[in-house]
């Protein structure tokens, strides 16, 4: 059984005043017990509010290292890049913002520096954040020839590359993600989302548990943790 408390809010603004505040928490939480942080954040959309409001957050940035949980294969500078969209929000207050992939032709050797770059860094990390496509992927675990990969990749595997099949219409490219195992390291797990169809996907996949067929499903079926989902409508 997966073990998920749901945290629903009225409006979008307290959705993202929540999210944000959580997020700071775990940040102050971690530098009093270990003196830095380590947080590996979704990319996508619907987070971006949020963390444009948790960087206004008089927090000891310096000790904040921040990953994404999965990259597209493009440059730093593609409005499709996770990295270049957390980068632009968190290098200016002072945070490490580390990427993950580079606009590599070869998604499985992008897959390989991706994890060589993450075994170089504290581990575990403090808080996965993760988002959800209305079609059940989370990071970049989507179906394909590299779906069984990411999920069972030996522990110590950190990232891979991998190929959507198909390749999601909204940002169809190749792409290093966190592998399950990685997600599952972290001290806490974290969803956001809005939506009332991404709702549905999401209580769907929790109820079948492993034996879900979407990839949200089969990573939270694995997860020891509590997970806190955060949901607003809109
Ligand atoms: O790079 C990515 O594609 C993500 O990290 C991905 O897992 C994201 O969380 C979902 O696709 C939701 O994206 P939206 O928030 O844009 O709907």
């Amino acid at each position: 059984m997966i073990e998920a408390e749901w945290w629903d809010y009225e409006s979008h603004d307290e959705w993202v005043d929540a999210v944000a505040g959580d997020i700071g928490f775990i940040i102050e939480s971690a530098l009093d017990a270990r003196k830095d942080c380590l947080l590996a954040l979704s990319g996508g959309k619907t987070p971006i509010a949020a963390y444009q409001k948790l960087a206004t957050q008089k927090l000891d940035w310096k000790k904040v290292t921040i990953i994404p949980v999965d990259d597209r294969l493009v440059k730093v500078d593609d409005p499709a890049s996770n990295v270049g969209m957390l980068a632009k929000i968190f290098l200016p207050r002072g945070a490490r913002v580390v990427p993950l992939g580079a606009d590599n032709k070869d998604y499985k050797q992008a897959g390989a520096a991706a994890d060589a770059r993450l075994q170089d860094l504290p581990w575990p990390p403090d808080l996965v954040l993760l988002g959800m496509g209305e079609d059940g992927h989370t990071a970049s675990i989507f179906p394909g020839p590299d779906f069984e990969s990411a999920l069972d990749a030996p522990k110590a595997r950190r990232a891979i590359g991998v190929m959507p099949d198909p390749l999601p219409k909204d940002a169809p490219f190749p792409r290093v993600t966190m592998t399950r195992a990685a997600i599952l390291s972290s001290r806490a797990l974290m969803i956001a989302l809005t939506g009332a169809k991404k709702r549905d996907v999401l209580e769907r996949a929790i109820e079948d548990g492993a034996g879900s067929k979407l990839p949200i499903g089969r990573v939270l079926a694995e997860a020891e943790q509590a997970i806190d989902i955060h949901w607003s409508a809109e």
